[in-house]
């Protein structure tokens, strides 16, 4: 059986991952930071708790990872960890740049120390090219970063071709879009609105939502679907970086609208807009060019945003749970 250890499996990617692994035949170890206090919710929100074996482990503490490579003795590793949002990077930037950037090269040293035959999946994100204006970015495409998040995961992906090139370690990033479900926490703006539309509509909490900036533009896609494209990037032959996105990009304001219009709702008697919220830097425009991950890996994204709006609403009718269809779509 195919091993494989996840940093950073209680959070969204990293259940959604966990799953689509042991779907396909994996053995799957998955660390959080305290194992035993961590109530890997989303674990049991797919049912998969007791098919995983969880360990403690802090990936930006080197003897760490190395005591939970040498004791699950994995084929391939995930790192999925650290210190995910934006907005808080601005007011936790070192603690942001050492979950991303430390773990990420503790993770690759240990890799070298135990076995360099090790297959390396690193999560990259789209934040690293900053505003891509009017190209949709590709592999090639600069790094701009506008936030300390960005930052570092602009520095971890470098990290990661260098290990690549320098040792020939199979190692890839994953340079992934917005990827949005109902694992999502409602810091992330998504799940904030879908829950709100939600609540509203059963008559429940404040009758208004407060929110930043409703003009930036993003390529929302579906997580479930993207945990599919990083088990590809290490099951394929030749380790590579791959841009991950829907190739469709839509305001803040048409997703607010599709989610209250889903709850039989209108926006625009509902939201607020606070300039409180805005941050210091964003990304105005992010667009995604996902074409060499379709030609090398077969993957595409099926569900675009208004899609994701639908299901994100439809789970939060019932509760957060999903229908079993929608955690992911027979690729091929
Ligand atoms: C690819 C990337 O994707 C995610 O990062 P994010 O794009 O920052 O996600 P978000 O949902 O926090 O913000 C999206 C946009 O929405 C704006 N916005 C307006 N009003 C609110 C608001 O009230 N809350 C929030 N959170 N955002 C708001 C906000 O200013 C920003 O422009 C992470 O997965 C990250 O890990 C990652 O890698």
């Amino acid at each position: 059986m195919k091993k494989a250890l996840i940093f950073g499996i209680s959070g969204q990617d990293g259940a959604y991952l966990a799953k689509n692994l042991i779907d396909h035949g994996y053995e799957v170890a998955g660390t959080s930071r305290d194992a035993e206090m961590s109530p890997f919710a989303n674990l049991d929100a797919l049912g998969i708790r007791d098919s995983v074996t969880l360990h403690s482990a802090n990936p930006a503490d080197f003897r760490s990872v190395m005591q939970v490579m040498i004791s699950t003795e994995p084929r391939c590793v995930f790192n999925l960890s650290g210190q995910s949002s934006v907005g808080l990077s601005f007011n936790q930037p070192i603690e942001t740049m050492e979950s991303v950037m430390t773990a990420t090269l503790n993770i690759l040293e240990a890799i070298r120390f135990l076995d360099s035959s090790i297959r390396f999946y690193n999560a990259g994100s789209s934040e690293a090219f900053g505003n891509t204006l009017s190209h949709a970015a590709t592999e090639k495409t600069a790094f701009r970063p506008r936030s300390p998040y960005a930052t570092a995961k602009a520095a971890a992906v470098w990290a990661v071709a260098n290990y690549r090139e320098a040792y020939g370690l199979f190692a890839t990033s994953g340079i992934l879009f917005n990827h949005e479900s109902p694992l999502r926490p409602p810091r992330f703006v998504t799940r904030k609105i879908v829950k709100a539309a939600a609540a509203m509509a059963r008559g429940e909490g404040p009758r208004t939502l407060v929110l930043g900036n409703l003009n930036i533009q993003r390529d929302w896609g579906w997580a479930p679907e993207y945990v599919e494209v990083i088990r590809r990037m290490v099951e394929t032959d030749t380790p590579d970086d791959y841009v991950i996105a829907t190739g469709h990009t839509h305001s803040l304001e048409d997703f607010v609208r599709l989610a209250f219009a889903a709850f039989g709702l209108d926006w625009r008697e509902h939201v607020r807009i606070d300039e409180n919220l805005y941050r210091p830097a964003d990304i105005a425009y992010s667009a995604g060019d996902p074409a060499r991950a379709e030609t090398d890996l077969g993957w595409r994204a099926r569900i675009l945003m208004p899609e994701v709006v639908q299901l994100m609403a439809d789970a939060e009718r019932s509760g957060g749970q999903m229908r079993p269809q929608a955690t992911g779509r027979g690729h091929t």
